[in-house]
């Protein structure tokens, strides 16, 4: 299947996939997960590889219970590998402090606090930020978090608390705490599942923007074949359980994207194959 397409782009730039380090930011190798035992094993993922370099943003698709989740699991250490290795920055996950920001698709932004500190807390919690936090007399941190949410449209909020925020603004609250920690991979689970379609997209161009001005290494799961498209440099596609990659394709369109290209002939294509092989994976 070839993602590659002529859609146009505002802006257009090469897409920048390349590393500047010599170390991927993420390898599985050979990396199978299995759960329980004996004839009550339950294989979420057979040997799967995937290498992601510095800045990339690789999407993860396939249908329910193929093993999105588990890959993300695997890579934050929430899971060990049954057998095989994952490489955090060429190093076991397991054996490294890891720097990771994560948004899943309901906020989970703590009620008691205001979405500045909320934002703020991975700086008081994460190595190396926690250090200096408690002597950041210059107010740097503060300055940080403003930044952040002044570039998602809610400078005005950093005070309010989060019930007196839409669902929409607590997920772009969301996206500023996964990343003012400037983590070293960013893992996105279905984080815009639960808005609205105009929302949806809104988000995703905050996204955009996020991300081409950091360039995170960033892991999406979605079942949205257009948030895909949108938003990721590649994009793998998961058999049916027991899941492994069976599509690895660059998506060869420039950044940014505007989002009216979403409709255009050449991306509805590329999403219609898409599901198209997804429909076969699942009924096989
Ligand atoms: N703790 C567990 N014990 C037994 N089986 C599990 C466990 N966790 C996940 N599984 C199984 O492993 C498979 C992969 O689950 P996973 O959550 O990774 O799928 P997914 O692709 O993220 O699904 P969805 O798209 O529906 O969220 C599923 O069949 C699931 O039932």
């Amino acid at each position: 299947m070839n993602m590659s397409s002529n859609i146009p782009a505002r802006d257009a730039q090469p897409v920048q996939t390349a590393s500047v380090h010599s170390r991927p930011a993420l390898e599985l190798q050979n990396a199978s997960v299995v759960f329980g035992s004996g004839a009550n094993a339950v294989t979420a993922l057979t040997p799967t590889n995937l290498k992601m370099e510095r800045g990339d943003f690789l999407a993860l698709v396939g249908p329910s219970g193929c093993g999105k989740s588990t890959i993300l699991k695997l890579v934050s250490n929430l899971l060990q590998p049954s057998e095989g290795l994952v490489l955090v920055g060429g190093k076991e996950a397991r054996a490294k402090e890891l720097r990771i920001g994560m948004a899943f698709q309901n906020p989970t932004m703590l009620p008691w606090l205001t979405i500045e500190q909320n934002v703020m807390m991975p700086l008081k919690i994460v190595s190396p930020f926690k250090e200096t936090y408690r002597q950041d007399k210059t107010g740097a941190f503060r300055d940080r978090v403003h930044a952040l949410l002044a570039q998602v449209g809610l400078k005005d909020f950093a005070q309010h608390y989060p019930w007196q925020l839409s669902g929409g603004m607590l997920q772009r609250s969301n996206l500023c705490r996964a990343l003012v920690h400037e983590p070293d991979l960013l893992l996105l689970d279905e984080p815009f599942g639960a808005l609205d379609q105009f929302t949806r997209e809104e988000l995703w161009q905050i996204m955009q923007d996020l991300y081409l001005d950091r360039k995170p290494t960033v892991l999406l799961v979605t079942h949205d074949l257009r948030e895909a498209g949108y938003l990721a440099n590649r994009i793998c596609v998961m058999s049916a359980r027991p899941g492994r990659i069976i599509s690895d394709e660059p998506v060869n369109i420039p950044q940014p994207r505007d989002i009216g290209m979403i409709y255009s002939p050449a991306f509805v294509e590329m999403t219609q194959n898409l599901r198209e092989l997804i429909a076969q994976v699942r009924s096989t």
